[in-house]
């Protein structure tokens, strides 16, 4: 078997004392899509943010692609891989799409203020590399037309489309996807699960936190269930679906209604 590109295991992390995220370990297998669901307030975007490095941990390990990231910084983490599209991320205004997708690029380029100031060539050379990646990552996510356009023109489906065209200007091995349907209306739902099943197509590795429990069973490989920062399921949509444990926790006002 192929070791997994994420494994993360005893990982915790405390806000005054109330643990968010408790003792949880998952492994996300390569090229495969894991959907993490649970009530408000269960810990999923604190889990997103330990795994990106926006939060250090207080304990516990991460590991991709075997090697331990969970003392490096966001941007190192970022250079090897792992790129996020925060829950209620916003375009920037005044930005065309391009510019705003090129804004991903920069996180895990390296020439730095330095170059950039002094215009050197080896500045220059990596904005033709950033353009060059910006525009691939806007023509993947089906935005091509509207490059030149400003960001804020967007329908937001397109909008939520741009910002994970962001993320992949960052050429991600493993993509952490927190809430991207929220707000979205049914037909622009189903877009966006189009272009995350496209992206797992093409080899990426995802990571989805979705209150939409219909959208997760379409696209999930596989789901772990956090309730009140503990994992208390983990498995194919359809076991989860039955749990005793997920329906009492997470999905009983619904199934008993
Ligand atoms: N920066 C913070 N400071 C203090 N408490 C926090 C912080 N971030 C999260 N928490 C707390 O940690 C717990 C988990 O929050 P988190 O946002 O990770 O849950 P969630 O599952 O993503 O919820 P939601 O579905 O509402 O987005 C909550 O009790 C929250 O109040």
């Amino acid at each position: 078997m192929t070791e997994p590109l994420l494994q993360v295991s005893g990982l915790s992390r405390s806000f005054g004392g109330v643990y968010a995220v408790d003792d949880v370990d998952l492994t996300v297998e390569r090229g495969s899509i894991l959907g993490v669901i649970g009530p408000n307030g269960a810990g999923k975007s604190t889990l997103f943010n330990l795994v990106s490095g926006q939060l250090p941990a207080e304990r516990g390990e991460i590991r991709l692609g075997g090697r331990r990231i969970d003392r490096l910084p966001p941007h190192r983490r970022a250079r090897l891989g792992i790129a996020i599209v925060f829950q209620g991320a916003r375009v920037f205004h005044g930005m065309s799409v391009l510019e705003n997708a090129m804004v991903g690029a920069h996180a895990t380029t390296g020439a730095g203020f330095a170059a950039a100031a002094l215009r050197l060539p080896r500045h220059r050379r990596e904005e033709r590399l950033i353009a060059e990646r910006a525009r691939e990552a806007v023509r993947r996510v089906g935005l091509e037309a509207w490059a030149d356009r400003p960001a804020e023109l967007l329908p937001l489906g397109q909008q939520r489309a741009l910002q994970v065209a962001r993320a992949l200007c960052g050429e991600p091995t493993l993509l952490l996807l927190d809430e991207p349907a929220s707000g979205l209306r049914a037909g622009e739902r189903d877009r966006l699960a189009d272009l995350v099943e496209q992206l797992r197509a093409d080899g990426l590795t995802i990571m989805l936190v979705e209150h939409d429990v219909a959208l997760v069973g379409r696209l999930a490989d596989r789901v772990t269930v956090l309730d009140l920062g503990k994992v208390i399921a983990e498995g194919t949509p359809d076991e989860i679906r039955t749990d005793p444990r997920v329906v009492t926790a997470y999905l009983g006002t619904e199934a008993a209604a």
